[in-house]
């Protein structure tokens, strides 16, 4: 029969299954400070060790600060969440990338940076955007801290089996430059709603997904979560294989695996899923989100809707926006060209790597960010700043009057310095707007690369698709 990739991979993964739920393989356990400290108490309370030392590695990045890393950690929850993280994987023999290694960074951008994230395999960790992995045709979940004791303790997951649901994305963008991989996921979320995908797995197909580099499709796999799926997988192909080669944590025979992927890790002619959906890619602009909930997207080029216009009939919908729009401080009809923003926050794990600082250092390069606006670049990874630094993007972004930063998850939720104030406004690359997520009365308006840094430099939302980005 016929059967999707995820269908593929789920099979070749089951150790067991009992009363409608599988014991899953994992191949790739990833750890981070905030979601470990109880799994790993939860080990030394039953006298376990960790079965796969080899399969299991731990960054920080949450609370890690992105200021000077020579100076001391002041916030004390920090300090000791990431002290504790250190003597966790001393202890327990665990690969850790810690503050000071050259391949810290958020692990989301690690995993695929240094091949630990492979075609065909599961992988799972303690935080829900591990769907990003999906990207390279990984079965990547995210999962609760029970689940990380479960797995360092037995390399198993279990699991009920998720539906499949396909979302096509055909045709060509217009401008790939300032319609991006961001722009498209957050369209399909604005249509499909935040529980679209609930219960599935999404299989993101389409010469719209084809055309994108790796790093785009991170992008859009990061984001299924917010669509309420468990995961998000792209079939992986030549420029997988492509990235990949020559990562530092890839198999010794890695041509005879790209092989075997080659053959196998794609749906076949016929496959069945369990829904579907379609959308246009030369249809799509940029967008900009005005509310509180990734789905609250709107074009640039329109304006901030009625709560009326918003909820079509649907009360809960139009109570919704409303209350979003009060949080926001927001007027229904303005122009989203006319928000006028304070903060600019390039970063997170759904924007933050090499192409993202490249594409919006062409749209900053010889100009000056407004004398209104704070704006700061956060790169995902030490290795990203590296290569960034390699390439002077620092240098333009710097001279345009960004901060550039250490790596880490930053402004994209408050667990360390870098929040906004109460009543701030953020043009940010990140993927959650909800209430408070940036900092307490904090206003989030999630954006591309593209046209946040354009808005860094105006002061205000423009359509990119205006400025000359070549
Ligand atoms: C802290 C962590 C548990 C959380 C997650 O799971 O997503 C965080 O990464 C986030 O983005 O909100
Ligand atoms: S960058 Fe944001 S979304 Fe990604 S893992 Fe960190 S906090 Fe979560």
């Amino acid at each position: 029969m016929p059967q999707t990739l995820f269908e593929k991979i789920w099979d070749s993964h089951i150790v067991a299954q009992e009363n409608g739920r599988s014991l899953l393989y994992v191949d790739r356990h990833l750890v981070h400070e905030v979601t470990s400290p109880q799994a790993f108490d939860g080990l030394r309370i039953n006298k376990r060790k960790v079965r796969r030392t080899d399969l299991t590695f731990a960054t920080m990045d949450h609370n890690v600060p992105t200021s000077d890393r020579s100076l001391p950690i002041i916030d004390q929850t920090s300090a000791t969440q990431i002290k504790t993280l250190e003597k966790n994987c001393k202890e327990f023999g665990i690969t850790l990338f810690d503050i000071n290694s050259p391949n810290q960074g958020i692990v989301h951008v690690i995993g695929p940076e240094l091949g630990i994230t492979l075609p065909g395999t599961t992988i799972v960790c303690g935080d829900s955007h591990t769907s990003t992995h999906g990207a390279f045709g990984a079965l990547a979940f995210g999962i609760g801290t029970s689940d990380v004791e479960h797995v360092l303790a037995t390399q198993c997951i279990m699991m009920e089996k998720p539906k499949t649901f396909e979302i096509n994305i055909l045709g060509k963008r217009k401008n790939p430059h300032a319609i991006t991989a961001k722009d498209i996921i957050l369209s399909i979320i604005k249509k499909i709603g935040t529980a679209g995908g609930t219960g599935t797995v999404i299989e993101y197909r389409g010469d719209a997904i084809s055309e994108l580099t790796m790093e785009q499709r991170m992008t859009i796999c990061n984001m299924s979560i917010e669509a309420g799926a468990r995961a998000g997988l792209i079939a992986p192909d030549e420029k997988t294989f492509q990235y990949l080669r020559g990562r530092r944590y890839i198999p010794k025979n890695y041509e005879e695996y790209v092989n075997m992927w080659r053959e196998n890790l794609k749906t076949d002619s016929g496959a069945k899923f369990d829904k579907s959906f379609t959308l246009h890619a030369d249809n799509i602009a940029p967008q900009v989100s005005w509310g509180t909930n990734p789905a609250m997207t709107s074009d640039v080029t329109e304006n901030v809707p009625f709560p009326t216009e918003y909820g079509k009939g649907s009360t809960e919908q139009e109570k919704g926006a409303e209350k979003a729009l009060q949080y926001m401080g927001l007027k229904p009809g303005t122009a989203i060209t006319d928000i006028v923003i304070d903060r600019v926050f390039i970063g997170s794990c759904t924007n933050s790597r090499l192409e993202d600082l490249m594409e919006a250092s062409k749209v900053v390069k010889g100009r000056k960010v407004s004398p209104k606006v704070r704006a700061m670049v956060v790169p995902g990874s030490q290795l990203v700043k590296k290569n960034a630094e390699d390439l002077g993007l620092d240098k333009i972004f710097k001279d345009a009057g960004f901060e550039w930063r250490e790596s880490g998850c930053s402004m994209c939720l408050g667990m360390n310095p870098d929040i906004l104030k109460a009543g701030e406004r953020c043009a940010s690359t990140s993927n959650r707007n909800f209430e408070g997520r940036q900092g307490a009365g904090g206003r989030t308006h999630l954006v591309s690369p593209v046209m946040a840094a354009a808005a860094a430099i105006y002061g205000h939302f423009v359509d990119v698709r205006e400025l000359d980005l070549n």
